[in-house]
């Protein structure tokens, strides 16, 4: 006999008590996990450990849950109990309802004192300053590539990376009425407006396209004049009133943007390994032929994989360059500790920008 809807119900209700129970003596424990913490000095948050609970409940899974189910459900149970030992203070490119405060809540999870910023420098300056403890920046777009703002502010900062998360950037029209007639501006942040380029250029040809410093400044500006819409979350929207004149108007459907999680050194050393990880680096080589090449040698002679290779002006009027380039593994594997080695011997300039578990 098939069980009846409310037998099911039943069994699900004894089933949430059960873990009523379990997850508060999980939270007693990371309690007095805390306390230990609390005596030693030591940070709260431990990324690395995270990522192997994560790594850990994900392999042992038999679901029907999915991986990705249990990295989300049990990003929140820690962001919980991680604010019972204490909550984390985040700064991010608000106001709320940007992409960045998402990429905040995807990385820490909803139990966080959120910090929101009105630039990307001032993410910066919020997190070297100790106003937030940790800071969420954008770094890359898989339509538009690098975020050219935060690898500049990246070359001179005391932050250093302990954590990266990458989101989909899902962009919607936005205004009063659910109409494309009659907006004269449509108004984000330039890197959404480019991101839907091609959508605007096929709607609304002839429609003013306005930068301003968030999307969901945009928004905000948009709830307060009928001829302007906004490019922004579906979260900006709900937050300001407004209606989504147009769904998923970016110009790629899996359009996604990476964050880097940044903090003083003070704060959160570099984490240990995850088993999953990968250390940024920014380097100069004196500009001379082949200079280029000669940094990948250490790479290919020690077996390390090369994930990231970015390149900014050095700003010297000289046609000199700035590297970024992310490495996969971590210092403490002999072979990435050599290849660093060798590498660093090479460079004009070397800067290890983090050692963190590899995202989501
Ligand atoms: C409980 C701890 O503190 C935090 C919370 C964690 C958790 O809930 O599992 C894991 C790592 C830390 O960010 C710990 O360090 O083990």
């Amino acid at each position: 006999m098939p069980k009846t809807l409310a037998e099911l119900r039943t069994g699900i209700d004894q089933v949430d008590r059960e873990l009523l129970v379990l997850l508060n003596r999980r939270a007693a424990l990371a309690n007095e996990v805390g306390e230990i913490k609390r005596a030693e000095g030591s940070p709260v948050f431990r990324p690395e450990r995270e990522a192997q609970v994560i790594n850990g409940l994900q392999a042992a899974n038999p679901g029907p849950l999915k991986p990705d189910n249990i990295a989300h459900v049990w990003r929140e149970i820690m962001s919980a109990c991680r604010a019972l030992e204490a909550p984390q203070r985040v700064a991010y490119l608000g106001p709320a309802g940007t992409f960045s405060e998402a990429a905040a809540l995807q990385f820490f999870g909803s139990s966080i004192e959120h910090v929101p910023c009105v630039s990307i420098d001032e993410v910066f300056r919020a997190t070297a300053a100790g106003t937030a403890e940790y800071g969420v920046v954008p770094v890359e777009n898989s339509t538009e590539g690098v975020i050219a703002r935060s690898l500049d502010l990246f070359l001179g900062s005391p932050l250093h990376i302990v954590g990266e998360t990458s989101l989909l950037v899902r962009h919607n029209l936005l205004r009063q009425q659910n109409t494309l007639e009659g907006i004269e501006a449509v108004l984000a942040h330039p890197q959404a407006l480019a991101q839907c380029h091609g959508w605007l250029n096929n709607h609304l040809p002839e429609v003013e396209r306005r930068a301003v410093s968030s999307n969901a400044e945009g928004a905000r500006l948009a709830a307060s004049n009928p001829k302007w819409a906004a490019i922004a979350s579906e979260r900006a929207g709900a937050e300001f009133g407004l209606h989504i004149a147009a769904h998923a108007i970016q110009d790629d459907a899996f359009n996604r943007t990476r964050f880097a999680v940044v903090c003083l050194p003070q704060t959160l050393a570099a984490p240990e390994a995850s088993g999953k990880d990968c250390v940024s680096l920014i380097v100069s080589v004196p500009n001379r032929p082949g200079a280029v090449h000669d940094i990948l040698v250490p790479l290919k002679l020690h077996g390390v994989s090369m994930t990231r290779f970015e390149s900014r002006p050095a700003r010297s009027g000289q046609w000199e360059y700035y590297f970024y380039i992310d490495l996969q593994g971590h210092p403490s594997q002999p072979h990435v500790a050599a290849a660093l080695k060798d590498l660093q011997a090479l460079c004009a300039f070397y800067k290890v920008l983090g050692t963190y578990p590899l995202g989501e």
